[in-house]
């Protein structure tokens, strides 16, 4: 069944708080799986356990050592300021954590830089400065670095977040080429933007609320947001989900 990652029983608490509460979840070969859930319900508690950056105090993580994680962090927090260009933020994307004295790129880093910012198609900006950016340029620069070390799964933090709707779209199109070599997993707090994109849904609230098919239940969304007509009726998708309800009813 190709399994990349095998999350049982996850439990994480900062201090005395519960943050996740006995999650489990499974990451297959080109899965795309969203995860949603309003601001501060663990949604980045949830990435950084999977990255190893937390331990959980109880549950297991299953993950085959040759299987690669590549992270994409919030773009927001991305510090601009910086005098570096595109071309240089997406090659250190090869450097691993060690520190190298007198690091020198190979032809082959150079190489896979070039390739990997034609796929993403930011050649145009590849010399610019990362501070004369726009939101949808940084994003593609930072998936762009994120794949310098070839990820078996993609794993991004709110890659939308205050993007308009082109851009957002040009950022799904990109992580729909790279599904059909890569599972992703992406958390947001907008149901209504990606549930149009992902092949997966879940809804986190301290405890995963998870289905397979792209299926938003009512009760889903009633556990995670409380109110599921509200945020159902604002996003065009939503109202697919709803529709899909109302045409099971009439079966
Ligand atoms: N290092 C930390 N120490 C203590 N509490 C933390 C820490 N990091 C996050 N928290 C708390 O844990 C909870 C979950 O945070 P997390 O960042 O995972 O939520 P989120 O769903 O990603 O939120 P957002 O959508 O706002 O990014 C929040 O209440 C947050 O304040």
């Amino acid at each position: 069944m190709d399994i990349l990652l095998e999350l049982k029983n996850i439990t994480v608490k900062y201090s005395d708080k519960i943050i996740l509460d006995d999650v489990s979840l499974t990451i297959k070969k080109h899965d795309f799986l969203g995860i949603i859930g309003q601001n501060g319900t663990g949604k980045t508690t949830l990435l950084k356990t999977i990255l190893g950056l937390i331990k959980p105090i109880s549950g297991t993580i299953k993950k085959e050592s040759k299987i690669k994680l590549g992270y994409v962090p919030q773009f927001s927090n991305f510090d601009k300021n910086f005098p570096i260009s595109v071309n240089e933020v997406v090659k250190m994307g090869s450097i691993s954590n060690k520190i190298i004295p007198f690091f020198k790129f190979s032809d082959s880093d150079n190489k896979k830089t070039e390739d990997i910012i034609k796929l993403i198609g930011i050649e145009d900006i590849k010399d610019n400065n990362i501070n004369e950016l726009s939101g949808g340029q940084l994003q593609k620069t930072l998936i762009a670095r994120a794949l310098m070390t070839n990820p078996d799964i993609l794993i991004l933090d709110e890659p939308t977040a205050s993007l308009d709707s082109t851009s957002t779209k040009d950022i799904y199109e990109i992580l729909h080429k790279l599904n059909k070599e890569k599972a992703i997993i992406l958390v947001s707090h907008d149901v209504n933007v990606i549930s149009s994109y992902v092949k997966d849904i879940a809804c986190l609230n301290k405890k995963l609320y998870y289905h397979d098919e792209n299926k938003l239940t009512t009760n889903m969304l009633n556990e995670v947001y409380g109110c599921p007509i509200d945020v159902i009726s604002h996003g065009p998708v939503p109202h697919r989900v709803l529709s899909i309800h109302k045409e099971e009813k009439n079966d």
